[in-house]
């Protein structure tokens, strides 16, 4: 049945809009990116939880590795269900076959410079392939979905002829391809509506213009019920629109719900560690500014109401709100970070502490939790003993098993211990882990190296957040040894969780 639209390119709260990931197939051709079976098995679940409806699992036809990956995520018996790419060729169906996939995403020329430029062969040709390859996986039973590739180049008469055809010969669905993401949303919505005046349509959108979410969106207020995504908008090139993106878009502005929202973080983050594609800051709902508000008049309004520079709650999509510190800090921020560490402080030593945060971030540093401390203490005047310190630091990693040693002031005692581990850090940590004891009981919550300079002789920033009984400290340590500035952060980290166990608050003044 054809899908109704409205020409007013809104999109109504009652449509029903699926999603359809490629992370698996289009985002593993990110260059550099290459997914194990247990990999994908393991994003393959996480897509599930997330409730998208259809896993492109991958291409049957790179080879055995790649077959053997797909048939790992048929094998799951998932509700979505699992797809291969495949080209305009009976062999590749085949293989397809041969994974046991639910369906297959027949993909067949559509612009001229792809029917003759790139298959070599000509329009009425690819029309009557394409006609026998739906016909042929029709009868094995399987869901189709034909691509036009370039589709956002066809001649659009043309665009509407090849899948008139899909249609006729069984095609479940026919996929509006922008395969080089050259297109806007105005030819979006005019192919789309076109074509969904013959079938159900789905859309794949790339972003090598920064439009593939607005293209999506067109698509759908076109007729699109089905649109292509990746998680962390992986793929190629400049990649594919963001599963993420889509899913609150469609959410938050027209009230349609496609996800469960509250898994895209962790999707997000599973997605990162497997491709070793880091995700970048500023990235709408994923990045680590998403939520993250430091400049005082954001901060200060955030802490009047939680909505002041926020569209949405982060809990919608699993994260939390985070204030930071660092050159834009005003005096509510401050007084925030310091009531979340306890540290009790009068209006005039606030106002100082936010000028001292300030002249730290204006020398281009990042402000951590130790930073603030220690400026508070010396504003306040609040000097406090150590509890723990590094005096004496060696590893050796160039043997079978990397050790440590390490010498700490421990109240006063002096602690000596050795550990191995991985590597040299992971050595160290294990001997001050060791020399402490039960007083180490705390989670190291992340841990992140910057070389700040460049070459060999770099000086590396290491920053660690550790957390014991639900408070965390975040501290950065800068050395030219990676070893040295981890064991310094973390020895820091701890002293300053073991200070705020130790010594109850000071009164504040009134
Ligand atoms: C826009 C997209 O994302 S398209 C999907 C891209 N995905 C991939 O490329 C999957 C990974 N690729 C592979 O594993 C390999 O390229 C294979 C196995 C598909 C093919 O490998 P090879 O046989 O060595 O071919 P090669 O990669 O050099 O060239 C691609 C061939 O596919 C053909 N081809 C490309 N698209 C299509 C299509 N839609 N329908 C039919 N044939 C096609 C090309 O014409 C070319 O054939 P030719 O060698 O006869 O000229
Ligand atoms: C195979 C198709 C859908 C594709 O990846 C593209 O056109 O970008």
């Amino acid at each position: 049945m054809p899908v109704t639209h409205s020409p007013e390119q809104t999109i109504a709260s009652d449509r029903t809009v699926r999603l359809l990931d490629t992370t698996l197939r289009d985002g593993e051709q990110a260059p550099g990116v290459s997914l194990s079976p247990d990999e994908k098995v393991e994003i393959a679940r996480s897509l599930e939880r997330a409730g998208v409806s259809v896993i492109e699992a991958g291409s049957a036809c790179t080879g055995a590795g790649e077959r053997q990956a797909i048939s790992r995520v048929t094998d799951l018996d998932l509700d979505a269900r699992v797809t291969s790419f495949c080209r305009g060729m009976k062999g590749d169906i085949d293989l397809a076959l041969e994974c046991d996939v639910d369906g297959v995403h027949i993909v067949v020329p559509a612009s001229d410079r792809h029917v003759e430029g790139k298959v070599g062969t000509s329009r009425a040709d690819n029309l009557e392939n394409t006609a026998e390859l739906v016909a042929y996986a029709k009868d094995h039973d399987l869901w189709v979905e034909v691509i036009g590739e370039d589709g956002s180049r066809a001649d659009l008469d043309y665009l509407e002829e090849l899948a008139e055809t899909s249609f006729e010969a069984g095609a479940d669905r026919f996929c509006f391809a922008d395969t080089v993401g050259h297109t806007g949303p105005e030819h979006t919505h005019e192919a789309v509506s076109r074509l969904a005046d013959l079938g159900p349509v789905s859309a794949h959108t790339h972003d090598d213009l920064g439009l593939g979410v607005t293209n999506a969106l067109a698509a759908v207020s076109a007729g699109a019920d089905l649109v292509h995504c990746t998680v962390d908008g992986l793929g190629e090139r400049a990649g594919n629109v963001a599963l993420e993106e889509v899913a609150i878009a469609l959410d938050h502005v027209y009230d349609v719900e496609t996800l469960d929202l509250e898994e895209v973080y962790g999707l997000a983050q599973i997605v990162a560690r497997a491709t070793g594609v880091q995700l970048p800051p500023n990235k709408a709902v994923i990045g680590e500014n998403a939520f993250t508000h430091e400049s005082g008049i954001h901060t200060d309004g955030t802490l009047k109401d939680d909505k002041m520079y926020e569209p949405y709650a982060p809990e919608t999509v699993g994260r939390e709100r985070r204030l930071a510190l660092g050159k834009h800090t005003g005096r509510a921020g401050v007084r925030a970070a310091l009531e979340e560490h306890d540290v009790a402080a009068d209006d005039d030593e606030v106002a100082e502490i936010a000028t001292r945060v300030t002249e730290l971030g204006d020398r281009g540093r990042r402000v951590t939790d130790a930073d603030l401390l220690a400026i508070a203490e010396d504003v306040t005047g609040d000097d406090r003993e150590r509890v723990v310190e590094l005096l004496d630091l060696s590893a050796t990693s160039g043997g079978a098993v990397p050790t440590a040693s390490v010498r700490l002031d421990v109240d006063g005692e002096e602690r000596v211990a050795s550990g191995t581990g991985s590597g040299p850090v992971d050595a160290a940590v294990s001997a001050v882990r060791e020399a402490l004891g039960s007083m180490a009981d705390a989670e190291l919550e992340s841990y992140h190296v910057d070389a700040v300079t460049g070459g060999t002789d770099a000086v590396v920033t290491v920053e660690v957040t550790m957390v014991r009984n639900d408070r965390s400290v975040t501290v950065a340590r800068s050395e030219a040894d990676i070893t040295r500035a981890s064991v310094k952060a973390m020895v820091d980290a701890l002293d300053r969780l073991l200070a705020t166990d130790q010594q109850p608050l000071a009164p504040a003044d009134d």
